[in-house]
């Protein structure tokens, strides 16, 4: 007879989520760490009292707002490799509405998370419960199914034994790395309270197989062929190669054939910066050296990468009429891009296998690898020593703001520090094995160009989704994940403003995190965008109604939640900075201001297909839209 044991729904969750476990390459280990939690009437009783019951291993923190909890999740999984990951439980109706946009950035970066909303009533009982919304065509319609576009997987429990089947298909989801990304089960929230007579069995030690995907001959013959016929063959690390880590790898096949490397916003720190074929980030936000390498390849091995317009330059930084593609991919989705050929598999495997069928083989890249990476250094170095004066200074985004304006700037915000000097001077000065996180604004495009990441998995971007906010709540998950090491958070004015609410969660559990906040008074590269595109400065500074920049004190904010903040104007002050910052025990928040223009541009075609109008009176804008007219021509159409 079935052994069976009597337990409510949010019981049977908690119990099951402690029995999950992976195994990879050997390995094997509890697959979630822990829970995220903000209560509401919609939960605390249910999963609430299930985890104040036993929460065995699980680890349970408190949030302060849904996005940001679900955000630092999403960041904990991603830092660690897809390995393991954070539950997150919210209350229904707004709670829930503020996972949407989490969600939406572990569903575009391909992140496992478990999001666990309540749901309304499953008797109806109490209809409408509080925070529900009426729909006048469906009673069925519910906060919830604004999940549903931007889950992998979905599902809704309205009765306790659903949850098993549920569970099951949620975890080979997040699991499985072709498919991983957020699984949201929404529960109602009277059914979290019902009991059932479960079979013992669910509750059983699961363990997940996370096997590498084995190219096929037919595969590794097509791909061999393509190289061996190719002169200058370039590598495109993406997110993948990463996750599938393989660095030594990637290496050993980039030196023993002398391929180049170009990293994406999620491969970077795969291969260490130093290493001599590596060129850099790729595309719009992409460096000299690895835009150059691009225009030059005849064959881009896309390896563990989607291909966005940021990697492509909207589909032009190649020459599509001669250059051939081979995409190396876990995913048949992702491999099947740019008319390559598809190497469906683990990215690891399948250069192991590779290399040796290569034997004899060498690009035609020559010394032309390391000219190009000396030419981008001696640049980088130029941008690390950029000083601003108050008669004639050129900035590196050029044509938008006159010395008036600059002089402004400087003198409210009491700075003369630009943003790529405080960038480097930050990269020179923190511990090498240090991890630092962005998402948003101009600063991603300065650290793909210019951060040098030298420890692998050290260098944290969240670009799938660009979601400003998730800056300081990443932080806090990349701490959970490793904390060895120091966590820095590169934000700039903008993405802190709109949410940095678990900073305040990073002190309340003691977990040391370093914001380093860069306060240019403005959404500064979408002010850029609109300018290059012919456009005024229109509502993307920060000034008030009478013109004035608005020049807030975000030191005293941090201070006043209990973290130790600097005001940091020129590098000497930064430097200093960090230097005490790294010595505390608590968590810190530099304050920069630095000047608007001074981000990185643009290098060798990093042009982006945006939206620029037909029609319009400004000379500038009817430039742009002939200026996308022409570039349409060459660009690959699909
Ligand atoms: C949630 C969200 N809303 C809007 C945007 C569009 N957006 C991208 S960058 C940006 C401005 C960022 O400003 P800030 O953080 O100050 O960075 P800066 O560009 O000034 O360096 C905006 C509004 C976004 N990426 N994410
Ligand atoms: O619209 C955007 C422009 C990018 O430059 C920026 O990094 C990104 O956050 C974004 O949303
Ligand atoms: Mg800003």
């Amino acid at each position: 007879m079935m052994k069976t044991v009597r337990l409510t729904t949010a019981q049977a969750l908690i119990k099951f989520l402690n029995q999950q476990y992976v195994h990879i390459d050997g390995e094997e280990f509890p697959f979630v760490e822990g829970i995220f939690n903000i209560f509401g009437h919609g939960n605390v009783l249910g999963i609430g009292e299930a985890l104040e019951r036993d929460s065995g291993h699980l680890k349970v923190i408190q949030g302060k707002n849904e996005q940001g909890m679900a955000h630092a999740a999403i960041a904990y999984s991603k830092q660690m490799l897809r390995k393991k990951i954070y539950a997150v439980t919210s209350s229904s109706g707004p709670g829930s509405a503020n996972l949407v946009t989490a969600a939406g950035t572990a569903l575009a970066n391909n992140i496992p998370v478990l999001l666990l909303p309540a749901d309304t009533y499953a008797t109806r009982q109490p209809d409408p419960v509080l925070q529900q919304m009426e729909q006048e065509h469906s009673i069925a319609i519910t906060t919830n199914d604004a999940l549903q576009p931007v889950s992998r997987y979905w599902d809704r429990i309205t009765r306790p034994e659903q949850l098993m089947s549920s569970l099951i298909r949620a975890f080979e989801v997040m699991t499985d790395p072709a498919k991983a990304g957020p699984a949201t089960i929404c529960i109602s929230q009277d059914v979290e309270g019902e009991a059932f007579d479960y079979d013992v069995k669910f509750f059983e030690k699961r363990v997940h197989y996370i096997d590498r995907k084995i190219p096929t001959e037919r595969e590794l013959i097509g791909a061999a062929e393509l190289i061996k016929a190719s002169q200058k063959p370039l590598i495109v690390v993406g997110g993948g190669a990463k996750y599938s880590e393989s660095r030594e790898v990637l290496m050993e096949f980039s030196e023993r054939y002398n391929i180049p490397l170009v990293e994406t916003q999620a491969g970077k720190s795969t291969v260490e910066s130093s290493f001599k074929n590596n060129l850099g980030g790729l595309g719009i936000t992409g460096t000299l050296a690895a835009n150059k390498a691009a225009r030059q390849s005849d064959l881009i091995i896309g390896v563990g990468t989607r291909f966005t317009d940021f990697a492509t330059s909207s589909k032009t930084i190649f020459d599509f009429e001669t250059t051939k593609f081979l995409n190396i991919n876990v995913s048949r989705m992702q491999a099947y891009k740019l008319d390559a050929f598809p190497v469906a598999a683990d990215a690891r495997t399948t250069f192991e296998a590779l290399i040796p069928m290569l034997e004899g083989y060498m690009s035609e890249f020559g010394e032309v690898i390391t000219e190009l990476k000396e030419e981008w250094l001696a640049e980088r170095d130029r941008l690390g020593k950029v000083t601003f004066n108050r008669e004639n200074f050129d900035p590196e985004i050029k044509n938008h703001f006159s010395q008036d304006v600059l002089n402004e700037y400087a003198d409210v915000l009491n700075t003369e520090l630009a943003q790529t000097t405080a960038l480097i001077a930050i990269n020179d000065t923190i511990d090498p094995d240090s991890m630092i996180i962005c998402s948003a604004g101009s600063l991603p495009g300065d650290l793909q160009r210019l951060w040098h990441s030298n420890v692998p998995n050290t260098y944290h971007l969240e670009y799938g989704y660009s979601c400003m906010g998730y800056e300081v709540s990443g932080t806090l998950g990349m701490k959970l994940a490793d904390p060895s090491k120091e966590a820095y958070t590169i934000v700039g004015d903008g993405s802190f403003l709109m949410l940095h609410s678990e900073l305040i969660t990073a002190i309340q559990y003691n977990k040391k995190i370093n914001v380093l906040l860069f306060d240019n008074s403005g959404y500064g590269c979408i002010n850029n965008l609109q300018m290059d595109f012919g456009n005024g400065s229109y509502y993307c500074e920060f000034r008030t109604d009478d013109n004035q920049i608005l020049n807030i004190d975000y030191a005293k904010i941090a201070e006043g939640y209990g973290a130790k903040a600097y005001r940091a104007n020129t590098v000497e002050e930064l430097k200093a900075a960090l230097e005490d910052a790294m010595k505390q025990d608590k968590s810190t928040l530099i304050e920069m201001k630095v000047l608007p223009k001074t981000m990185s541009d643009g290098y060798e075609g990093s042009w982006w297909n945006l939206g620029v109008p037909e029609v319009s009176e400004r000379e500038g804008v009817q430039k742009s839209y002939e200026f996308k007219q022409q570039k349409l021509k060459n660009a690959k159409q699909y």
